[in-house]
């Protein structure tokens, strides 16, 4: 089938690539012409594990193309994807300006009949106001879909190619017809393709989306407990995890769900919820809770340096929202690093991936190390945020030898408590025993 994608960002670039994968003719669409000329030419420009491959074998066979030209793009397509941006505006809201000024366009283009997919995340009502966007202009008849996406970040190939279920909201027969054969390869291992009206899959993604944060920022406001009670959330999360009707993932407490998903959506469907004249409680506290975890370590790191942050100079590992990506949208190390510059201290950072995008972002507000192990000297501390795989079996004896003090704050619960005590570490993490120096 001939495919086109609107939009190269995480989203787009998977959809594309795996849409290519299965032997599809693709052509991806973007205003960005640095970013189509990087594409073109080979080189990728997200970090995301195991796509690199696909994109260059896809690329160099002609299955997967790239132009800055809407009109060209689209000009043989069967199908349309939409993976623009959807922002939160000023009011919480998604910003659907993206998606209806391609819409708009779009309209004035179609020659023939044509899917136009929502594959980004939008509000209810968006495929109809897609519609009305592409009717106002267009002669030939077209039928808007909407197809939300779950892939996450950092094993978002994997999530595509073997996705838990597909969503796709229409009532049009023929696009259903077009939409069951394009992801006939991706389903046939048994998950469901579940077919529904467009408000209904605009909805689910939300939910979804929701529902997960909702997991979190209980299971958060769970270890705070566990804290003043003198439990474990370790435990805690094993126990309440193993009862298949609340399953054992997305129970890990931290500090905070960051990225660009979670804290707009649910955010935007707080306002959509308001927009229909309800109030929706838990989701309010779901977004104060995490407001509050993202700075969960500070008062802990403070309690050890006696209040006095000044002059002090910390070590932080991790600075992407999540391991596996180079993204730091919503990452709670940005949230740590502000309060500790602002308190008077100093921070050298180190992650695998995502140092470019954070220089980029505060520049020489921190400074960089090469390599972890550099990151620690002169450190007062060493701060962990991220949960990188490498972090997880650090070699003890070279932090115990850059360290000023023998102090760990470990936002991502990596090491057990009890073996830093034999290390004789002061470890604070999140809803365990802490060990105290
Ligand atoms: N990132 C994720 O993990 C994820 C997962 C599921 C759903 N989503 C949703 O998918 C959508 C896209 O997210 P993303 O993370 O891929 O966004 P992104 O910001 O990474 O990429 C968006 C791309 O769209 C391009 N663009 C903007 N205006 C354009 C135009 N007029 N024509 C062509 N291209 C244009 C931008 O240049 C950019 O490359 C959002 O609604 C998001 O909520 C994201
Ligand atoms: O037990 C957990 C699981 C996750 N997180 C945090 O939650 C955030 C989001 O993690 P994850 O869901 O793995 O990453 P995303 O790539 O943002 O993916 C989410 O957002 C995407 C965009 O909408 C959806 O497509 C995915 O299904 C949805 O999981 C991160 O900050 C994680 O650290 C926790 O704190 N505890």
């Amino acid at each position: 089938m001939k495919i086109t994608v609107v939009g190269t960002g995480y989203v787009g670039l998977v959809t594309g690539t795996c849409f290519a994968e299965t032997g599809n003719e693709v052509t991806c669409v973007d205003i960005d012409a640095n970013k189509v000329q990087k594409l073109s030419s080979g080189q990728i420009t997200i970090y995301e594990p195991g796509l690199e491959k696909l994109f260059e074998r896809n690329l160099k066979e002609e299955r997967l193309t790239f132009t800055t030209s809407l009109e060209e793009g689209i000009k043989d397509a069967e199908v349309i994807f939409l993976a623009l941006p959807t922002p939160p505006g000023a009011d919480g809201a998604a910003d659907l300006s993206f998606v209806l000024n391609v819409a708009d366009q779009l309209g004035q283009l179609l020659t023939d009949y044509k899917v136009i997919v929502d594959k980004s995340t939008v509000p209810v009502g968006t495929a109809e106001k897609v519609t009305a966007a592409i009717a106002k202009n267009s002669k030939a008849p077209f039928d808007v879909v909407s197809n939300p996406e779950f892939l996450r970040e950092g094993v978002a190939v994997d999530d595509f190619m073997k996705p838990d279920r597909v969503v796709i909201g229409t009532e049009s027969e023929r696009a259903r017809k077009v939409m069951a054969e394009l992801y006939a390869p991706f389903v046939r291992q048994g998950n469901p393709v579940i077919f529904m009206d467009e408000k209904s899959a605009e909805l689910t993604k939300y939910a979804a989306n929701s529902f997960l944060a909702t997991k979190i920022s209980f299971m958060n406001e769970i270890a705070i407990l566990c804290e003043k009670l003198g439990a474990d959330v370790d435990m805690v999360r094993r126990g309440i995890g193993s009862d298949d009707r609340i399953g054992k993932r997305f129970l890990f407490p931290g500090i905070g769900y960051g990225g660009s998903c979670f804290p707009k959506d649910v955010q935007a469907l707080v306002k959509s919820s308001q927009d229909a004249q309800y109030d929706f409680r838990i989701l309010n506290a779901v977004m104060d809770v995490n407001e509050q975890q993202k700075l969960f370590l500070l008062p802990k790191i403070k309690s050890y340096f006696k209040d006095d942050l000044q002059g002090k100079h910390f070590a932080l590992w991790g600075l992407a929202f999540k391991p596996n990506t180079d993204d730091i949208r919503e990452a709670p190390a940005l949230y740590i690093i502000d309060a500790l510059v602002a308190a008077g201290a100093t921070v050298t950072v180190f992650d695998p991936e995502a140092m470019p995008n954070v220089r980029q972002l505060i520049g020489d507000k921190v400074t960089y190390a090469e390599h972890q192990y550099t990151c620690l000297e002169n450190a007062d501390a060493l701060i962990i945020a991220t949960e990188w795989s490498v972090f997880r079996t650090p070699d003890f004896h070279k932090i115990s030898a850059s360290l000023k003090n023998q102090a760990i704050f470990d936002g991502r619960n990596l090491f057990e408590t009890h073996r830093m005590k034999e290390l004789g570490y002061h470890y604070e993490s999140v809803g365990r025993t802490a060990v105290l120096s």
